[in-house]
């Protein structure tokens, strides 16, 4: 089997007691000729980057990526992908609009030609056994996710949507130009838990659905041996021993305020090396009132991270309904997709 580097370009990271200095003063240690180096995110205290969970395979070598074009602003809030240089000043043209993403060298053709169902897995075990790159898309329940992957292979019911949050309860893998694979799992949390962050203090407060999410990131042992035994030996064992995962597209709804769950969520794939890549959903929906605006929400959300991640994360607004973000995000995973191939083929 080839054994395939997973990207940790942005790994969440867990909270840190003191808030740390301002980003753009942490040091980088990204470079244009060192692919694997730009995988990994360099921390304020220095400190040795993760160990990766599989080696690169060995035989030919790539290309190096060709250089990043220079303009003539920086934003120190911008994601910078592999192959570009944090220190590079960057147009604003080339950044993915409705996001924070810079485009680089990697990226490339990433239109969907076609698309079809493969299957639904009850177990990670089942999941498909072939060697190509996927990104799972995860979120709470009724976030969005399957009709994200409807949006994106523009198919209407591709992956089955419901207005009542649970529909999806299998790993369900989707085939795109035959070549990736685009992965809709079932939600953690449930709709109504519309707390916001600093309502959910204790885990007694929480309802055993609540606890039941948790369970699956591996937060609280104290839910339910029926919710335990759903999780572990399902989504949580997909996350932990998917070789092929090249990143997590995580949803938050950007109709409500920023939900814990989701931070916690988040800081869970960070501690496991899990890369992702926030992607707000229904940002064309917006309510009068407080909490009602996806930018608004948007932007509590982001304050609430920003003290979390070394680096900025990369996040896309995205409308399934409108179709916002749908080409970014399509380009987006074309990069990080084409460093994977292009990381697995180099000599270590
Ligand atoms: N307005 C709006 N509604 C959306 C958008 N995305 C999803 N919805 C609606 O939200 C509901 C839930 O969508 P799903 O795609 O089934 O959500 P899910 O995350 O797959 O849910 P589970 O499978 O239950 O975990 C459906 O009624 C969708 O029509 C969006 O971008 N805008
Ligand atoms: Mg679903």
């Amino acid at each position: 089997m080839l054994l395939r580097p997973r990207l940790s370009l942005l790994r969440a990271v867990a909270p840190r007691p003191v808030p740390p200095p301002p980003r753009a003063s942490l040091p980088v240690r990204r470079t244009l000729s060192s692919p694997a180096g730009a995988a990994r995110t360099a921390s304020a205290g220095d400190a040795p980057p993760p160990a990766q969970r599989t080696g690169p395979k060995g035989g030919r070598k790539s290309a190096p990526p060709p250089p990043h074009p220079r303009g003539s602003s920086v934003n120190p809030a911008l994601f910078f992908p592999p192959g570009v240089d944090r220190d590079a000043a960057v147009a604003a043209e080339m950044v993915i609009p409705a996001s924070n993403i810079v485009v680089g060298p990697y990226a490339g053709d990433s239109r969907v030609k076609e698309a079809e169902f493969v299957m639904s897995s009850a177990r990670a075990r089942d999941c498909p056994k072939d060697d190509r790159p996927e990104f799972a898309v995860l979120g709470r329940s009724n976030v969005g996710k399957s009709s994200l992957i409807n949006a994106l292979i523009r198919r209407k019911e591709a992956a089955l949507t419901s207005k009542k949050p649970g529909k999806t309860q299998t790993i369900n893998h989707f085939l795109v130009n035959k070549s990736w694979y685009l992965v809709d799992l079932p939600g953690y949390g449930t709709y109504h838990n519309d707390k916001i962050i600093d309502g959910i203090a204790n885990g007694e407060k929480q309802s055993e659905k609540y606890n039941f999410a948790l369970v699956f990131i591996g937060l609280f042992a104290a839910a339910s041996q029926s919710a335990r035994t759903d999780w572990s030996s399902f989504t949580k064992g997909y996350f932990l021993n998917r070789d092929t995962l090249v990143g997590v597209l995580l949803l938050v709804d950007a109709s409500i305020p920023p939900q814990k769950i989701d931070i916690d969520c988040a800081n869970w794939l960070g501690r496991n090396n899990i890369g992702l890549t926030y992607v707000f959903t229904k940002c064309d929906k917006s309510k009068k009132g407080k909490g009602g605006r996806p930018e608004e929400n948007i932007k509590e959300f982001q304050e609430t991270i920003s003290s979390l991640y070394p680096e900025p994360p990369p996040w896309i607004m995205t409308s399934s309904v409108t179709g916002l973000g749908r080409d970014g995000l399509l380009l987006h995973m074309s990069q990080l997709r084409n460093y994977w191939d292009n990381e697995a083929t180099m000599s270590p």
